[in-house]
């Protein structure tokens, strides 16, 4: 270890138990409330970091050594850059070592603090995380203070002033203020990825906090993408003249943001154009379709939960990070659960009876996580391809992946 347990606390992190766990501060100065979950993921805390599902929680790294890799420019998840500020904190168990790696261009510390982003480090993460599995997920407060005093009252009134995720809609504040075309040619990765010069199709995209891997995913399989931001109209989707809609992920409650994106997707779903949601865009089709979702006790968040494809029977390795649920039972008879969780149970996937319109409660763009999943990408341009009566392009993992 680094020596941690010498230093004088400069860091905070209390609960809304009464726990109390001291580290040391790195990243921004201030305090910061939010639900605290764990991540189990063993790479790509960047991508992680960067995830405007993320808004309002703070997250637990489990995996002990974080920021070893640096950061770079390119493995950033957010689209729109004041999405970032929704993330109120991180933990970490061991300290920030030197960078070690070739893409590294900024030590995590310092990243952290230009994004406004308070972290503690040297917290005994797998207690905290045993706590969270016990208990579930509970509200608190991080604060980062150099001279090692912490104004106790003030973390305690901002962590009442905190609601709790439950009820709150999210997606209005990490969504694109205004429409825009997503450009493959900028956002490449520079390994990997192919660029699109001639998309076959247009997909509109809703933006409730979406991940810049899922666009690239989406014009990597051959369509043009409009994104356009949470709160738009099915007339404005519409307006686009979209060759099929794509419902983003995102943070927050999904019955909050359902208020206004659930008559949204009701009404495009009687378009008949193909629909594909991932995780909030999932639950928004839960909702829509007439079923309900719940707060889960822990939440999934990781890079290797097992899903099972109902209808083939495999089994995929996926990326996951959720804290809400669609409940399965709350299902009309004409929406077929298509996924289920293996460590769980909870439903992953849905899929409307006769119409080309699916969903599933995982990441398939990955970022961080296992390629299984890319599939569903080319499933959901295949629709469009069936409607318009080109040839289909076969399911695969593509090579190097
Ligand atoms: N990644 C997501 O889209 C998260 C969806 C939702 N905010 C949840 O926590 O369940």
């Amino acid at each position: 270890m680094t020596g941690w347990q010498q230093k004088p606390a400069t860091a905070l992190l209390l609960l809304e138990d009464g726990t109390r766990l001291e580290g040391h501060g790195i990243g921004a100065i201030g305090h910061a409330a939010g639900e605290v979950c764990f991540n189990t993921a063993m790479t790509g805390y960047q991508e992680i970091l960067t995830d405007p599902s993320y808004a309002g929680q703070i997250i637990t790294f489990t995996f002990p050594h974080i920021g070893n890799v640096g950061t770079n420019d390119e493995d950033i998840e957010t689209v729109n850059m004041a999405a970032l500020s929704g993330i109120r904190g991180c933990v970490l168990r061991a300290d920030i070592t030197n960078p070690s790696n070739y893409r590294a261009v900024e030590k995590l510390d310092a990243w952290l603090k230009k994004r406004n982003i308070i972290g503690i480090a040297g917290v005994d993460t797998r207690a905290l995380t045993a706590r969270i599995r016990e208990h579930g997920m509970p509200n608190g407060v991080i604060a980062h203070a150099p001279d090692g005093y912490f104004h106790e009252p003030s973390m305690l009134a901002e962590l009442k002033n905190f609601p709790g995720l439950e009820g709150l809609d999210l997606a209005r504040e990490v969504t694109t203020a205004q429409t825009y075309h997503w450009d493959q040619t900028s956002w490449t990765r520079t390994e990997g990825y192919g660029r699109v010069e001639n998309p076959e199709f247009h997909v509109v995209a809703i933006d409730y906090g979406a991940k810049r891997n899922i666009l690239r995913q989406l014009a990597d399989q051959g369509a043009r993408v409009t994104v356009v931001p949470a709160t738009a109209t099915a007339k404005d989707v519409m307006s686009h003249n979209p060759d099929a809609i794509f419902l983003s992920n995102g943070p927050g409650d999904p019955a909050a943001t359902g208020k206004y994106a659930v008559p949204t997707i009701r009404t495009l779903m009687e378009t008949g154009k193909p629909m594909f949601g991932i995780c909030l865009g999932h639950q928004l089709l839960g909702l829509a379709v007439g079923g309900k979702t719940q707060k889960m006790h822990q939440g999934h968040h990781g890079a290797n939960h097992p899903v099972k494809d109902l209808t083939t029977g495999k089994v995929e390795i996926t990326s996951m990070n959720h804290g809400f649920a669609v409940d399965t039972e709350s299902l009309p008879g004409n929406v077929k659960q298509t996924h289920v969780s293996l460590f769980d149970g909870s439903n992953a996937g849905l899929e409307v009876e006769g119409k080309p319109i699916f969903s599933v409660q995982y990441h398939p763009e990955a970022s961080p996580g296992p390629h299984d999943s890319h599939y569903l990408f080319t499933r959901f341009l295949n629709l469009v391809r069936a409607q318009k009566g080109v040839a289909q392009v076969p399911e695969q993992v593509k090579a190097g992946e």
